[in-house]
């Protein structure tokens, strides 16, 4: 039986009778191919990536893994519909806190129809893309003063300047209660963001990989960070994971610096709160 994830934090959901990701309980998303060529695109991209001899295994491990795409019961209730069928990069956490960052400082690409560039454009300015090269696009933290995950309205999270984004980066590694306005302690970063096995490392590894990298350009996408807040199990267990692959295209041999460069940026964020 598929049900709604619990731990989403961004982008399509299924409620209110609309089309968006299911889960299982053996570890797995299904994500619904959106009725136009994004869906079609997304699936391409993981084909594609699946088999590409000449990205790194390091590498492989910063995506999920990719069980091809089925038919199944969409969440919108009309009917069967194809689903990517992604690992469930959250499933093996109990209190996970969970961040969106999406990257580059621009979402729009070469060729893409007016409307689109304008709408994207728009939201660019409008939030921190631009300016910052990286968007949060969505968060859920467990409180774990409060003992109880906390998620600010999207609203509020698209509507952060530089600051907003700094401070939510310090409250995601935060122990102090969340709701209010008290200044994040940061208790956890140097476990989460820091480390031989921290987040800081990951990133760090990922832009290794786009100095060099001329397969594929990836916009819009982001990097989703995860880490424990069980007190049962003794490590926090960050992790990394890009996601949201709907307007990749080939690099047709040239860097990425779309993603390279707000990658970049974001990591100066993190490198700044450790
Ligand atoms: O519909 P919205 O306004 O929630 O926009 C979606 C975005 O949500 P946002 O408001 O930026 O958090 C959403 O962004 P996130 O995944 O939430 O970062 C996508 O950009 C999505 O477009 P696509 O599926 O990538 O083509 C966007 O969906 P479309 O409007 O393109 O269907
Ligand atoms: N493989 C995955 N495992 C767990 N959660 C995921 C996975 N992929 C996406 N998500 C969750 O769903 C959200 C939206 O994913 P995304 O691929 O960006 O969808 P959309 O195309 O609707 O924007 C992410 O912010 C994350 O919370």
């Amino acid at each position: 039986m598929l049900k709604v994830p619990e731990h989403q934090v961004a982008g399509h959901i299924a409620k209110d009778g609309k089309l968006g990701p299911l889960v299982d309980n053996q570890g797995r998303f299904y994500k619904p191919l959106q009725g136009d060529a994004r869906g079609e695109n997304e699936a391409k991209f993981y084909e594609s990536f699946s088999s590409n001899k000449n990205v790194p295994d390091h590498i492989r491990g910063y995506f999920p893994v990719y069980h091809g795409v089925q038919l199944v019961e969409a969440s919108d209730g009309s009917g069967k519909l194809p689903h990517m069928v992604l690992e469930d990069v959250v499933s093996s956490y109990v209190k996970p806190s969970v961040m969106d960052v999406k990257i580059g400082s621009r979402t729009w690409y070469p060729d893409v129809s007016e409307e689109y560039f304008n709408k994207c454009i728009k939201k660019d300015r409008a939030t921190t893309t631009v300016s910052l090269g990286f968007r949060v696009s969505g968060l859920k933290i467990f409180d774990c003063q409060e003992s109880r995950f906390w998620r600010p309205d999207k609203r509020v999270v698209l509507a952060y300047k530089a600051d907003g984004a700094r401070t939510a980066l310090r409250k995601f590694v935060s122990s102090n209660s969340l709701a209010d306005d008290s200044v994040p302690d940061c208790a956890y970063a140097s476990e989460v963001y820091g480390g031989s096995d921290g987040i800081l490392v990951k990133l760090l590894e990922v832009k290794a990989w786009f100095e060099t990298q001329t397969l594929y350009h990836f916009n819009s996408c982001s990097v989703l960070m995860v880490y424990e807040n069980d007190s049962g199990g003794d490590e926090r267990r960050a992790q990394v994971k890009l996601v949201d692959f709907a307007h990749v295209l080939d690099g047709n041999g040239v860097i990425d610096h779309n993603f390279f460069g707000g990658l970049c940026s974001f990591i100066k964020f993190i490198q700044d709160i450790l």
